[in-house]
């Protein structure tokens, strides 16, 4: 799979923080039945690569990715573990070797012009924008979008339903990544249908 191809699994890709490493299976299978078929879950918590793991193995209709990739070594864990994808809130040149040689897709976060040409550069066209909200938006990509064509975008950070719109219709943006299809409240109390409800309800 490319990178580009991985952009194109859908509009919304979920962001996924979870405590307990049982959550994984039901969250993923709640986010399927939704119609969600790819899913970043974050190695923000010691259960992370367990739970990558178990969604790999048990939930076939999932493109299990890892998030908050920031060290070399977790990219290759993370691919250990079942990983079919790295995501990173920023684009070190280390960090950036060791996901391209993992060899499965990887988008690298930048929120500058500057480092998306970096990245450019090395042939890297598909990059993630964090924290999309707060460097600018749906404005900072449609400016981007002049001189930077060649690049397509997943913004991630502070997009909500009622923004992904205004995201989802720029020329260089694939989809959005959000956190609110998994709202930790939901994952908590185990409300599966609440997640499931939550994935239907996203932008198409
Ligand atoms: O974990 C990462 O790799 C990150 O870069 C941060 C996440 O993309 C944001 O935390 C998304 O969360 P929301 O802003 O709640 O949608």
């Amino acid at each position: 799979m490319l990178a580009l191809d991985l952009l194109g699994l859908g509009p919304v890709l979920p962001v996924v923080v979870l405590d307990r490493a049982e959550d994984a299976v039901p969250v993923a299978e709640a986010l399927v039945a939704g119609g969600v078929t790819t899913m970043e879950l974050t190695l923000r918590t010691p259960v992370a690569l367990a739970a990558i793991e178990a969604v790999a193995a048990k939930v076939p209709g999932i493109v299990i990715g890892a998030g908050t990739v920031v060290s070399p070594g977790q990219a290759r864990d993370a691919v250990s573990a079942g990983a079919r994808f790295l995501v990173s809130p920023g684009s070190p040149e280390s960090l950036v070797d060791a996901m391209a040689a993992a060899k499965v897709p990887f988008l690298p976060g930048v929120s500058t012009a500057t480092e998306a040409m970096a990245l450019l550069a090395r042939g890297v066209t598909e990059l993630k924008l964090f924290p999309a909200s707060a460097v600018g938006g749906p404005a900072l990509l449609r400016a981007l979008s002049g001189p930077l064509p060649q690049l397509t975008f997943c913004p991630t950070g502070g997009i909500t339903p009622e923004t992904a719109g205004d995201y989802l219709s720029l020329s260089n943006v694939a989809c959005v990544g959000g956190s609110w299809l998994t709202p930790p409240g939901l994952v908590a109390s185990g409300d599966w249908a609440g997640i499931t409800a939550l994935a239907r309800a996203r932008p198409l």
